[in-house]
Order: C-alpha cells, then structure tokens, then sequence
C-alpha cells in the first residue's frame, strides 16, 4: 500500500490560519501543554520512588518582556529531549500526551493525572500570535538540554541549549502590529491574566505571574502633621489560577458564601444567587454540573445582545464559555457550569464533536431546574414570587414560542393574580379552588391588574362566584391562547364571546329585550356602523348596579390582543388584526330605558348620540383608545347642554 504525502507546509498553515477562530486560546494550549507536562512527572513521582518532587516543581510560570516582544510559559514538568522534540513538535498531529495518556490508561495512578492533550495539534495554535517560538526543554533525568525554532512557516531547527533544570520554556516572539491587528495587548500584566483566568483558572496546578503593586509606605517617626501618605511600586509571584474546580467538591464540603462568591465572580453578577443546585453524574457520560438562578434580572434579559448558556469546561479547561445548546431559551437566565472530562471535544476545542452527549446533559439539566423551581413554588413561596417576577416572563413566553409544546414542563410553574383571592396563584390552585358546576378558567387581559380587577366584565364573572385571572403582561393571553387548556378546563377570555354563565332566567329576559327592541339595536347598529360587528342585549350585564354597557370581541381575536398588534409592525400591505368588537348594553340599567325612550320618540340624533357615548365609554373602560376624543368630548358636552 502507498502512504498519503503531506504537504506540511500546507498542513501547518491550515493548523495555524484555519482550525480556530479565536487566537487568545494560544495561551489556554500552551498552558495545558505545561500541566500535561506537571502531570506527567507528577504521575512519575507516584509511581516512582526515586522521582521526589518539591511543591515549586509543580508549578506553571507565565511572564512577558514588553520591550523584547516576548511571552514566555514555563513549566518544570517531564520535558523534553531532541528525540521528544522532533517527535512531537517536528510532527503535525502527533500528540505525545495521547501517547501517554494510552500507555498508561491501565496503571492503578491513570486517575491521579488529567491529561488534556490529545490531538498533537494546540502547540501551533501560538503561531497565530508569534512569528517565532523557541522551545526550550531538558529532560527529566537527563543532563542536556535543547531548543527548537521556528517561524511558523518553513521548518524548524533543533540545537543545544542551556537549561539549569528540567522542565520547558516555550518563548513566543510576538508578530508586529499591523493596521488592524494588535499583538502588543498580549504583552501586558492585565491581559494576561484576563486570559489565564478565563480559560485555565481550573488548571489543577498553580499558575504564577510576576504582578505589579502598589503600597503604602510606613509614616516616618519624624514625619510632621503635613505628612501626606508615600507609595511604593513593587513586584511579587502571585497565583493567578484560582485550581480547584468548585463544581468538583462535595456539596456538604462547600459554604454557601463560597457558591455565592464562585457565582458573582465568575458570572459578573454583584447580587447572590436565588438558588444554587449541583449535579454529579456518572454512567455513560460523568460530568458536574453547577448551576445558579441569579437573584436579580440581568439589565439585557431582553435585548438581543443577552446570550444565554452554560459554561462548558472540558479537564478543567474551558472549552465554551456559553454553550447555548445546554439551555432551553425558556431557561436562558440560568448560568453556571458543565464539567465533564468524557466530551469528545472537536480539534480546535471550540466545539463538541457528538451533540448527543451535550443532549443528555441538557436534558438533565433542565430536569433539575424545573424540580429546583417546583420545590422553590412549594416550600418558600414568597422567594418564588420574587424569582417569577425576574423570570416569570421567560416561562410564558417559553409556552408561547414553542406553540404551547413546553406547557407539560412549564405550565406548574406559572404564576397569575386571582381577582378573588387578591393573591399570586398558580394555576393547580385556581383549578383545586373552582365551584363543582365551573367548566372553564376565565382570565382577563389588560395592562393593570388594578385596572382589571374594576372591569365590568370581571366583576360580572365574580359575581358568579367564579374566579377570573388578572392578565397584566402583554405575554399573558398569547401564553394562556397557545396552552389552550389546562388539565382539561378551557381558558376563556372574559370579555370573549358568550361565556354562557347566565342563568336561564337571565337568558329568557335577554331574548326578550332583544326581541322587543329589535328597531332599537339597529339603529344603534347603524349609528355606529363598521366600528361594532353587532349590538346586542348583554348576559352578563343584567343587573342595574352592572355597568350600562360594555364592549366584548367574538372570535380569535380578543381586544388585548389587538391591541398587541397595534403595536407590532405590519408588513407591507398587510393590516394589523382587529377584534370583532360587540357593544353589549346590560337592559336591566336605567340607561337603557332613556335609549327606549329616545327609540320611542323617534329621536334618531339622540339615539345615535347615546350609542356612540355608549361604545366610547365602553372603550375607555376596557382601556382600548377612542377613535375621536375630540367628538366624544364634544358628545358629552352636548349631553350637558
Ligand atoms: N511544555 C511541554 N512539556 C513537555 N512536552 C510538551 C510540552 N508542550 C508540548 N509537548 C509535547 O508536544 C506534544 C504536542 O503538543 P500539542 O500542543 O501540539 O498537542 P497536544 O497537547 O498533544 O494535543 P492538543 O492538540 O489536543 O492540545 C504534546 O503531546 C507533548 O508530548
């Protein structure tokens, strides 16, 4: 059989130009690479016991030279010979890590070590940055040292060197500065350890950096009353990493003041979280996971810049640091973190490659916020309240964008103001709490609860003794419309079609009224014309204490949600829906005799005026706006005259 060719020049240049998108991961490679180079010695000194390791061989070092351009990341790890080098640098896609991570896979230690390397391919990523790297290395156990040099483009040379003891520098020459790209901003204290702390801060081993500090000087002995405090400029090793994963620790071991710590710093957040929960899997796929329900509503909750996910790490390196897919949108305000060390994790460590395990742990996770919220909603009500005021939003609106699909997981959860209980219900207790003989839930929609609760329409249901929903949120009705039903009981709108709730008294005296009436109804018909699909004797206005009239919608669109869509862009021809608005008048108020009478007389101006004061009334109450203030101011003026 005949071997492939390889043009590696070619090969190198996709490596460095094509594999990742994002270049400041070079840090993230080269720092894995160093603690699978601790790791490996620290597998060495368990299973040897020659090999005896002080506490400062376990340790990566970062450091840069803003005048000589340079980053250089140290580690006193296995390191390397001339052979290793040539083996694993000189060869593309070699990974002496794997090579290990194999041989050893069996060995009663494998669990002590946590190789991240595996594709033999990150080392080059830092020539997205440098236009030379020079590796220098020494071998543990051996005496000599060598380097390795390269550009990146046309080969690499290998010659001795000078290393005191064993371990690998790896100095990058940083690429110049052209118009739009900037290396020099990898060459300052703060950058770097920006970068160490978002992609390594979980590096088992500690990472140090030399910072600059500031000090104040002791107060002389001598100083007088004007002694204004002196400074100091000084230099220290600090460990940047903060090592220990968090997610990795039992959960009776962890204060909760440390998950809060954890979660306002690693999520930018000043407020403590409103609940932490902590997942341990093992089985097919192991992985932690650590997961939090900010205490507050995040300023962009709802612009489009908000990005929600998880953040993936992958052998305590991170990997994403929102993985969307991890995430229902419905739970896009959770945050937190997915560790596992089983992802198949794609060459640039950008990506998985099988969605299938992201899947599973999503799954798992949206488990274990819907049964957090569950026990929240059950046992400490009022912190619930609070939560569903910050991210209530996002459930109703989960129910509605999937077509009412997430109602099985999401419909429990909800919260609604009960017009009868003056209180938050969830929808299990107006359902527990309806009368033998309610056969549907009925809600009303509008813009305050304040205003609901005096609607004529409400009142008319509970006057019934039946509860009504106050619906105070724009989302509210298309949420309640897309679940259509909850165990079994119909949502009906109040002020919808006819609810049929009138007794068969009622009914009877409607059908009479109307009927008596007919020339009445239709010349307030016509008085009103295309603004009312039809007017008509109410039956659920029969009272005179009711309201003397109101208006109602028949069919799919109810007066909320035109007005909804009135706010919603139209597109190009189109027009916005509108409700079939009914004006039913209550024929038990003593308004409707002044109408009779006015019908009577044969007074077709009064009757005209009277139905439009009528509808625009109607109109005012149920908060829609008046076609023409102006006339009905005029109208009422008139009426005073
Ligand atoms: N600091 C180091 N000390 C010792 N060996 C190193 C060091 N850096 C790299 N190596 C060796 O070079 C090999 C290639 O490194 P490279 O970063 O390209 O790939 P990798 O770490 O094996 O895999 P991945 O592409 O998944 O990161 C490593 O497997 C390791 O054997």
């Amino acid at each position: 059989m005949r071997k492939f060719k390889t043009e590696s020049k070619k090969l190198l240049d996709l490596m460095i130009n094509s594999i990742y998108t994002n270049r400041e991961i070079f840090l993230r490679e080269l720092i894995s690479n160093a603690s699978d180079a601790v790791d490996k010695l620290y597998f060495r000194s368990l299973t040897d016991s020659d090999v005896q390791l002080s506490a400062d061989e376990l340790a990566i070092d970062v450091a840069f030279d803003k005048d000589a351009r340079t980053i250089t990341v140290s580690d006193s790890g296995i390191g390397m010979n001339k052979d290793e080098l040539e083996k694993n640098l000189g060869t593309i896609a070699h990974s002496g890590s794997l090579d290990f991570k194999t041989e050893n896979a069996e060995g009663e230690q494998a669990s002590a070590v946590d190789i991240i390397g595996q594709f033999g391919v990150g080392f080059y990523s830092a020539f997205m940055v440098a236009k030379k790297v020079v590796v220098v290395s020494k071998r543990y156990g051996e005496d000599e040292a060598c380097s390795w040099t390269s550009d990146g483009v046309e080969g690499y040379t290998i010659a001795d060197a000078e290393r005191e003891n064993h371990g690998t520098d790896v100095i990058l020459y940083l690429k110049d500065d052209a118009d739009e790209d900037s290396y020099s901003e990898f060459l300052s204290e703060w950058k770097l350890r920006e970068l160490i702390k978002k992609y390594s801060n979980y590096v088992r081993y500690p990472i140090r950096m030399e910072v600059s500090k500031t000090r104040t000087l002791p107060k002389p002995e001598d100083a007088g009353d004007d002694y204004t405090p002196q400074h100091e400029h000084y230099t220290e090793i600090e460990t940047i990493n903060s090592m220990v994963p968090i997610w990795k620790r039992k959960k009776s071991e962890v204060t909760d003041e440390e998950y809060n710590e954890f979660y306002k710093s690693d999520f930018h957040d000043f407020v403590d979280p409103l609940r932490t929960m902590s997942v341990h899997a093992e089985g097919m796929l192991t992985y932690d996971a650590l997961l939090f329900i900010p205490g507050r509503q995040p300023y962009d909750l709802f612009s489009p810049d908000y990005k929600k996910g998880l953040a993936l790490y992958s052998s305590n390196v991170l990997i994403m640091e929102k993985c969307e897919d991890l995430l229902p949108d419905y739970f896009g305000f959770v945050r937190g973190v997915v560790a596992s060390e089983d992802l198949t994790l794609n060459i640039s460590r950008e990506t998985l490659q099988h969605n299938t395990q992201l899947r599973a742990i999503a799954k798992k996770v949206e488990k274990k916020i819907k049964s957090e919220l569950a026990d929240m909603r059950d046992k400490d009500r009022d912190a619930y309240e609070g939560f569903f005021k910050n991210f209530g939003r996002n459930l109703k609106f989960g129910i509605y964008s999937t077509y009412g699909q997430a109602a099985s997981t999401l419909s429990d959860l909800l919260l609604f103001y009960s017009a009868k209980q003056e209180k938050l219900v969830t929808l299990d207790e107006y359902v527990d709490a309806m009368l033998a003989d309610q056969e549907a839930i009925y809600y009303a929609a509008g813009n305050s609860v304040e205003r609901l609760a005096k609607l004529p329409v409400v009142q008319s249901v509970l006057d019934r003794g039946f509860d009504v929903l106050l619906c105070a949120e724009d989302v509210d009705e298309l949420c309640l419309q897309s679940m259509f039903q909850y165990k079994e009981k119909e949502f009906k709108n109040v002020s919808g079609g006819n609810l049929g709730l009138e007794t068969e008294d009622e009914k009877a005296a409607a059908e009479a009224a109307a009927k008596d009436n007919e020339a009445l109804f239709a010349a307030m018909k016509d008085a009103l014309g295309e603004k009312v699909t039809k007017v008509s004797v109410s039956t659920r206005l029969t009272t005179a204490e009711a309201a003397p009239a109101c208006i109602t919608a028949e069919g799919p669109v109810s007066l909320e949600m035109e007005k909804l869509f009135a706010g919603m862009p139209v597109p190009e021809g189109g027009e916005a829906p509108r409700a079939s608005r009914v004006l039913e008048v209550n024929a038990a108020n003593p308004v409707f005799e002044v109408l009779k009478a006015a019908q009577e007389a044969e007074d077709a101006d009064k009757v005209k005026l009277y139905a439009d004061v009528l509808y625009n009334q109607a109109l005012l109450v149920e908060g829609m706006p008046l076609e023409d203030p102006v006339a009905f101011a005029n109208e009422i003026a008139q009426l005073m005259k």
